[in-house]
């Protein structure tokens, strides 16, 4: 099968969900085999852009691409795992049985049940029920049911809110190392710290993209240090333009 370029490709992207607008003309790339944050304040449509990839979201106009293929298409569904900021968790059953659900599903063995468990730091939480986790290990016990499918393109809603700063650390280190191994990122977040982890960064504000840079080049193009200061004063200038 030939290889797309970009891992995703998007063109004059509109959404409406209700009576708004919440995403407007978006066009941007997302490079293969790196770490694509996408950051912005809560409801800017970090969420929609994101279900607009994985095809599960009405669309007004445009067009949207993954891994080649029409966003939505069947042949995708194998090749991309979502991990939505809701975690998808059986509760009547263990975190370890989860996991090995989704492998049987996607035809993964044994091996990569625990590889998954231990990528997102729960070996020691997999014989606890669903009903049994915190929130945030709820959140890493999703992510290893997306893992062990070993996707091409992995898409995470938040994957870090209410983690501990060393298991976040951790889960860097882990995307990290998905990357360096082919898979594409694409990581959302409110917080601005967590953009020093990505290799570019996809700036969204009220449904629009400010911009789609590295983490130096937004230095660079705003003369600020502190991302969270760059990315405001890119704001102000966008303003003043
Ligand atoms: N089902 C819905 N019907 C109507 N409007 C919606 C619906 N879901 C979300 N919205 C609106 O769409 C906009 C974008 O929401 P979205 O969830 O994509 O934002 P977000 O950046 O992911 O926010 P957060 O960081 O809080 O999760 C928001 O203004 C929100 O109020």
């Amino acid at each position: 099968m030939a290889q797309a370029t970009h891992a995703v490709e998007i063109r004059n992207l509109s959404v409406r969900r209700g009576k708004r607008t919440v995403l407007h003309e978006i066009s941007l790339t997302i490079p293969r085999g790196s770490i694509t944050g996408l950051l912005g304040p809560s409801g800017c449509g970090k969420t929609t852009l994101m279900r607009s990839i994985v095809g599960t979201q009405i669309v007004a106009s445009g067009e949207v691409t993954a891994l080649g293929s029409p966003a939505g298409s069947t042949e995708l569904r194998r090749r991309i795992g979502y991990v939505t900021q809701a975690p998808s968790i059986y509760n009547d059953i263990s975190v370890r049985e989860n996991v090995r659900y989704h492998a049987a599903l996607y035809d993964r063995d044994h091996e990569a049940t625990e590889a998954a468990l231990t990528a997102v730091g729960m070996r020691e939480f997999a014989g606890q029920r669903g009903d049994e986790l915190s929130g945030g290990q709820l959140t890493r016990a999703s992510l290893a049911c997306a893992l062990v499918a070993q996707p091409e393109l992995l898409i995470l809603d938040e994957p870090t809110v209410g983690l501990d700063p060393v298991l976040r650390v951790d889960l860097w280190k882990q995307f990290r190392e998905l990357a360096a191994g082919g898979t594409t990122l694409l990581v959302s977040s409110h917080v601005m710290d967590e953009a020093e982890h990505c290799d570019r960064l996809l700036l969204l504000r009220e449904g629009n993209l400010l911009a789609q840079l590295s983490p130096d080049e937004l230095r660079s193009s705003t003369g600020e240090q502190n991302l969270e200061n760059a990315f405001l004063t890119l704001i102000t200038m966008g303003e003043a333009a």
